[in-house]
């Protein structure tokens, strides 16, 4: 089907929303994607909650195609610059097949799908899906509004991490969704392993079933959303090691239980290799690889209600 859109260039190019909460595998997924379909001119537009990026910096394919927008929440900041940096990737002189535009883990993906609804873009481009990741071990409902809206506004619930759960747990998970959102088509996937055909070009997104006053109130300054649902981000960057002993005594013994998500690339004394660090929920791995750059740790720590200054402090405590 996609391969149908590469003679068609006067076509209006499709555009797919991922959304999910933290940590449910949004970047896994985009991996997949632009590993698998090579062939496609994708270009991938990452939104992250926190001051270092580290999302672009773990995407394997990351090259000419791929736009960064500017830090901050993704439902409060990008009505200007997603349009914008849109204009941007469609004034590029290579053809382009595919946009993909992955939020934040807290944001709210209406108003992104309305940035491509309420403008001239709506000419240029359409919505062809909005994918929400659904982390199987840790979603719940009471995670908060941004979570119930990827679902609500979710064309697809991808059901990630089945790996990690009983299939009583599974049933579980999948009835919420349901009870969220009436029939709602759900799939599931492993490490985002899932026919891209179901995925990508499926022109599933129905905007008729958005809710009319907030398409009405698209223009009108939006609060910052994260700030009210009590979602912080915090990153902390050194130029000196950590030690692993005290990294691994502040994971055990000091972690916020209200951090739900930790990302980042961390440096140990103790190693020469560049780790990969990735917390979600209370599940972490390390990951090696090397250093292409000066060694550093650069990492951000997101949670509900956190006390930013308590947590630098642990983590300057944790260097060597
Ligand atoms: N066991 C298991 N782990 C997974 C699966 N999918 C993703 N992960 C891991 O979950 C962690 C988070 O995955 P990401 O893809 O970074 O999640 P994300 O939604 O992009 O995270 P944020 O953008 O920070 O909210 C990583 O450590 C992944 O390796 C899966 O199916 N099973």
């Amino acid at each position: 089907m996609l391969e149908s859109l590469d003679g068609v260039r006067n076509q209006k190019l499709p555009v797919t929303i991922i959304t999910g909460f933290l940590g449910s595998g949004k970047t896994t997924l985009l991996n997949r994607i632009l590993q698998n379909r090579q062939d496609l001119k994708v270009a991938v537009l990452v939104n992250e909650f926190g001051d270092i990026n580290i999302d672009s910096q773990l995407l394997m394919t990351v090259g000419e195609d791929m736009v960064e927008l500017s830090n901050g929440c993704i439902c409060c900041t990008i009505n200007d610059s997603l349009a914008n940096t849109v204009y941007e990737v469609l004034a590029r002189p290579e053809k382009l097949d595919y946009l993909i535009v992955e939020t934040t883990g807290v944001a709210d993906p209406l108003p992104i799908a309305l940035t491509f609804l309420g403008s001239e873009l709506r000419d240029l481009t359409y919505v062809d899906g909005i994918l929400t990741v659904v982390d199987a071990e840790n979603f719940s409902l009471k995670q908060g509004e941004a979570a119930v809206k990827q679902i609500m506004y979710g064309d697809i619930a991808l059901l990630n991490k089945t790996d990690l759960v009983t299939t009583d747990r599974l049933g579980k998970v999948e009835t919420q969704i349901h009870e969220t959102k009436e029939g709602a088509r759900i799939l599931h996937m492993q490490h985002g392993e899932v026919p891209l055909p179901l995925i990508l070009d499926v022109k599933l997104a129905q905007s008729e079933n958005y809710p009319l006053e907030i398409t009405e109130t698209e223009n009108q300054p939006k609060p910052r959303h994260l700030q009210n649902d009590g979602y912080l981000s915090v990153s902390f960057q050194s130029k000196r090691p950590f030690s692993l002993r005290k990294f691994q005594h502040f994971l055990d013994n000091q972690l916020p239980v209200n951090i739900y998500r930790m990302k980042g690339i961390l440096w140990f004394e103790e190693s020469p290799a560049r780790h990969v660090f990735q917390l979600s929920g209370r599940r972490f791995h390390l990951d090696d690889s090397t250093w292409e750059d000066q060694p550093s740790n650069q990492l951000v720590c997101i949670g509900h209600k956190i006390n930013p200054i308590e947590i630098q402090q642990y983590l300057a405590n944790c260097l060597a």
